[in-house]
């Protein structure tokens, strides 16, 4: 498992180095030697402009340029503030050699390379300009830790950030690397190992982790397994039956053994649907009894309400299946009946809202992503699943976890339904909800990279086979 620590838990962490037999400046050496190899492997040398900031973050930044001038490169420092005295990076500057110059945009501008050591964990508030324009005149930009001015803790910017080609952090990930705004100005992020203990890494508790399937093990198939035993999931279909159809097939290849759709007799009449709900998928049982009568089987345990509904039905229809005590994933209409009223999520176990319906869901709630999604965990007491390129999900105990492999290819008109339908198709299987959930928005992303360009929302179903295959694959090996 990928755990991922704020600035504040690094700081807590690096604490704790000396009593488990690691020092600061030691950390700093490994730190500055894993920048240099990284970008030693990437980029052919030429000449180099190391921004040295005040803090370790600078110091990481002398120990670079030594490195990097040792295999031979041409590296010039340009300090951007002073080390405080016998400081472990006031060390690190002392031992540097070579060429100090005056910070430039001209000079940074000239420069094949720039290395951003200005801020990293550190960073308490905006950058001034001058240091945002000094930044920004780099024509290729590798940032240690985090890019300076994205705040590590959020991924929010303070004042302005550059955009980095190469970002080394060390130890963990930290969340600003995932969040956007500030994961877009990382590029490609790397974390090196610079010899941390793990006693001290154990001094912090994970609360939060990168969503890797090192998170979650899907449902394994018994020898002897029956239909039944991968559960009976009910989907509620409304006017906009495509989108039922959608989560429908996904749910069935994320592994449902039985699936119906839940639908008023009326509907199943083509001309009242946006798509034909009877003759489309041979494996989807079509129930049009009321639902009163699909909550006596009990066997019927698993409802995903909401895509394509209409909001006037939504309403209802959810509270009925939460008086039932059914397991409940809410979507889409579902979600913008409760619009102002979280209240009435109580007692459902996953939501899956996009930004626009989770501010109309909890219009009150501000502030970064990740502490709004946990908020809104804490509130409802549900999974909450906040999409988009940086997808959070949390739980109402507080766990959370950030999802980075989502393409842009994603944003595409019945996504969000199909994902809801992957989610609602673990749960179905006995999957914990925090797992399913996480497992849920992986796979999606990963369906929509083995499908490549051209995505539509039907093709996320039909990927999964071969992403299910390789993960497979890859856990035998493993
Ligand atoms: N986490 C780890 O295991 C290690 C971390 N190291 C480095 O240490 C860094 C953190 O070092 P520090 O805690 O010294 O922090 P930084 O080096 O990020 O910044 C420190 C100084 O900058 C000042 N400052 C912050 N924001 C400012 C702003 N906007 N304008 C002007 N001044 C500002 C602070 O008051 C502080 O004096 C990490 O980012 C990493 O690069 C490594 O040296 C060693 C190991
Ligand atoms: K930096």
């Amino acid at each position: 498992m990928e755990a991922l620590f704020t600035p504040a838990e690094m700081t807590e962490i690096d604490h704790a180095a000396p009593a488990h037999g690691a020092n600061v400046p030691a950390l700093m050496e490994n730190a500055g030697s894993a920048v240099a190899r990284a970008i030693h492997r990437r980029y052919r040398p030429c000449r180099v402009l190391v921004l040295a900031g005040p803090g370790n973050n600078g110091g990481d930044g002398y120990v670079t340029a030594r490195h990097l001038a040792a295999r031979g490169w041409p590296v010039v420092v340009a300090p951007v503030g002073t080390p405080r005295p016998g400081s472990p990076a006031a060390d690190a500057a002392a031992r540097w050699r070579g060429p100090l110059v005056e910070p430039t945009i001209a000079r940074v501008a000239a420069a094949a390379l720039v290395i951003d050591a200005i801020f990293g964990a550190g960073l308490a508030r905006a950058i001034t300009p001058e240091c945002a324009g000094l930044l920004a005149a780099a024509r290729t930009l590798v940032a240690i830790d985090m890019p300076s001015g994205v705040d590590g803790a959020t991924g929010a910017l303070r004042g302005k950030a550059a955009q980095a080609a190469l970002t080394i952090t060390f130890v963990a990930r930290k969340p600003g690397h995932l969040l956007l705004p500030g994961k877009a100005h990382c590029g490609i992020v790397l974390c090196a190992d610079i010899g941390m203990p793990a006693g001290a890494v154990a001094t912090i508790t994970p609360t939060l982790w990168r969503n890797t399937p090192a998170l979650w093990q899907l449902p394994v198939l018994a020898a002897a397994g029956h239909k039944f035993d991968r559960g009976h999931l009910t989907i509620l279909a409304g006017p906009m039956s495509g989108a039922a159809i959608l989560a429908a097939n996904a749910a069935r290849r994320a592994g449902v053994g039985l699936l119906s759709l839940a639908t008023e007799t009326s509907l199943t009449e083509t001309s009242l649907t946006d798509t034909p709900l009877t003759g489309t998928a041979p494996g989807i049982m079509i129930r049009t009894d009321p639902i009163d009568t699909l909550l006596a089987d009990h066997r019927r345990q698993v409802w995903l309400c909401g895509p394509g509904l209409g909001i006037d039905r939504a309403g209802p229809l959810l509270a009925t299946l939460i008086a039932a005590n059914r397991t409940i994933l809410a979507d889409a209409d579902a979600l913008t009946a409760c619009a102002d009223h979280p209240d009435r999520l109580h007692g459902v176990r996953v939501i899956t809202p996009h930004e626009g319906e989770f501010s109309r869901v909890f219009p009150h709630l501000a502030g970064d992503k990740l502490s709004r999604a946990r908020a809104a965990a804490t509130i409802t007491g549900a999974i909450v699943v906040l999409k988009g390129e940086d997808t959070v999900i949390a739980a109402p105990d507080g766990r959370a976890a950030i999802n980075d492999n989502a393409p842009p290819s994603l944003a595409t008109a019945g996504s969000g339904d199909t994902l809801s339908g992957i989610i609602a198709g673990l749960l179905t299987q006995g999957m914990p909800a925090f797992e399913a959930a996480c497992a849920g928005v992986w796979l999606h992303g990963a369906a929509a990279h083995t499908h490549g360009p051209g995505l539509i929302a039907e093709d996320l179903a039909e990927a999964l086979p071969a992403v299910l295959a390789t993960l497979q694959a890859t856990r035998n090996t493993t």
